[in-house]
This record gives structure tokens, C-alpha cells and sequence, in this order.
């Protein structure tokens, strides 16, 4: 299996606050997969994107990455994961506003410890610019991009490390329907490819177009 959780649990807690995010999540991911995330707003589907991403850690449970056991992982072997297994799309995509087209999507390069060179690293990212059709756009500061262009930055950045899964995180909630429909081709392409790939969307429209789909509720996979 792929990634495995079970039984994890979030609780986000502050001086004056206790927020149960997540309770008893039991979830399997196999390669090749496209699993379609709904619910509610705050049921805790970012939470769970999140764990899944060892963006943020579990307060409970067990969650394991090929067999491995994340909580007995050494901070470089997450990171490396983070760099080499995972892709991201995050909600409003997350660029470096103020740098150029070319280094949002060199980004995760910098902290691969996979060995390219410059000149092989340059050529990947222009090739992804290039099928994206953003590569006249490559000296650009992100910031003069349309919503459209950030978009397939985005992309382009999620697919630089060659990842085995994408997490997207609402990634139409800011796209017209002609964007939205292009990035959905774009991941169903990168499926298609043998990769896996876990989205979270409130549009309706989406919830059938994976090979799973996971309904939460209150912190719980209702089914
Ligand atoms: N950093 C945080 N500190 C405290 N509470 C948090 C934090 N992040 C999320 N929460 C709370 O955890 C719960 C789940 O949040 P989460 O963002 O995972 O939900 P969601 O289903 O993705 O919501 P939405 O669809 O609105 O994005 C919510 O009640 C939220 O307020």
C-alpha cells in the first residue's frame, strides 16, 4: 500500500481553544489511484490533505508510507518525501508572487536531493512550461500572470520532482469553468500516467470523475 492511516486523529488546541479536526480516519491509497475528497466546510478535508502531505502531523493514529511508519521517520526522510513522492496544488495555489514564472516552478528542485544538473533542471521546466503553454511567460514575475498562466505554473511546479501523487486542495476554487476544466484534464492525464492523485472539491461536478470517492463529515469519513 501506498500510504495508510488508521485510526488518526487532529486536535488543534490553543490556550483557549480545542478543535477535534479529525477523529478515527481510516484510509488506504494505492498506486494509481484518483480519489475525489468532499464534505462540508470544515469537516477537516484540508486537515486530511495535509497528514496525508506531512504538511502537518497527526495527534493520533498510525500513518505509514510504503510500509514505513511516518512518526519513526527521520526529518530528512520526510522532507524527501515531501520533495520526491508528493506533488501540491494548494488552495490559491501558493506562488511566490514576486519571482519569476521559471523559479515558482525550479522551487521544489531546490530542496530535491535528487542530482540534476542546472542546465538538465532549466530544460525540464521549460519542457513542462512549454506543453502548459506558458513559456514565453518564463521571465514574468508570477503577479503579472492571469489566473489561467498561475494555474499552470502551479502545475508545472507540482510535476517538476516527477511525483508519484498529486494532493490538490480545492484546485478550481479559483478558476473559471474553461480553467477548471483544463486543470482537470491535466490531472486526469497525470493518472492516466500510473500516478495517483487525491482532490479535494466542493464541485458536484467533479465528485464522479476519480476512482473513488470519500464523503467526510465532522471530522469523519461518513463512507
Ligand atoms: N491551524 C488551525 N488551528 C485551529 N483550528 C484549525 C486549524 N486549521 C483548521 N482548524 C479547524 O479544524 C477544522 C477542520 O478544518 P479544515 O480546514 O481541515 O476543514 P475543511 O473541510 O478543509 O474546510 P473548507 O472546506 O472550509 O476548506 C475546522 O473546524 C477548522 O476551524
Amino acid at each position: 500500500m501506498l500510504l495508510k492511516m488508521e485510526n488518526i486523529g487532529k486536535i488543534y488546541e490553543s490556550k483557549y481553544q480545542r478543535c477535534i479536526a479529525l477523529e478515527e480516519i481510516s484510509l488506504e491509497v494505492g498506486v494509481n489511484e484518483f480519489i475525489i475528497i468532499m464534505g462540508p466546510s470544515g469537516c477537516g478535508k484540508t486537515t486530511l490533505l495535509n497528514i496525508l502531505g506531512l504538511i502537518t502531523s497527526p495527534t493520533s493514529g498510525k500513518y505509514t508510507i510504503r510500509d514505513e511508519l511516518v512518526n519513526n521517520m527521520s526529518f530528512k526522510k520526510k522532507a524527501n518525501l515531501r520533495n520526491n513522492l508528493f506533488g501540491y496544488l494548494l488552495q490559491d495555489f501558493a506562488l511566490i508572487e514576486n519571482d519569476t514564472v521559471i523559479n515558482n516552478i525550479l522551487l521544489p528542485m531546490k530542496y530535491s536531493d535528487k542530482k540534476f544538473l542546472l542546465k538538465t533542471k532549466e530544460e525540464r521546466a521549460k519542457g513542462l512550461a512549454s506543453s502548459a503553454g506558458i513559456n514565453t511567460k518564463l521571465n514574468q514575475k508570477v503577479k503579472n500572470l492571469s489566473v489561467g498562466q498561475r494555474q499552470r505554473v502551479a502545475f508545472c511546479r507540482a510535476l517538476i520532482n516527477m511525483p508519484k501523487i498529486i494532493l490538490a486542495d480545492e484546485p478550481t476554487g479559483s478558476l473559471d469553468s474553461q480553467n477548471s476544466e483544463e486543470l482537470i484534464k491535466n490531472l486526469l492525464e497525470f493518472h492516466k500516467r500510473g500516478n495517483s492523485v487525491i482532490m479535494v472539491t466542493h464541485n458536484l461536478e467533479y465528485a464522479n470523475i476519480g476512482s473513488r470517492l470519500i464523503t467526510m463529515k465532522d471530522g469523519h469519513i461518513e463512507y
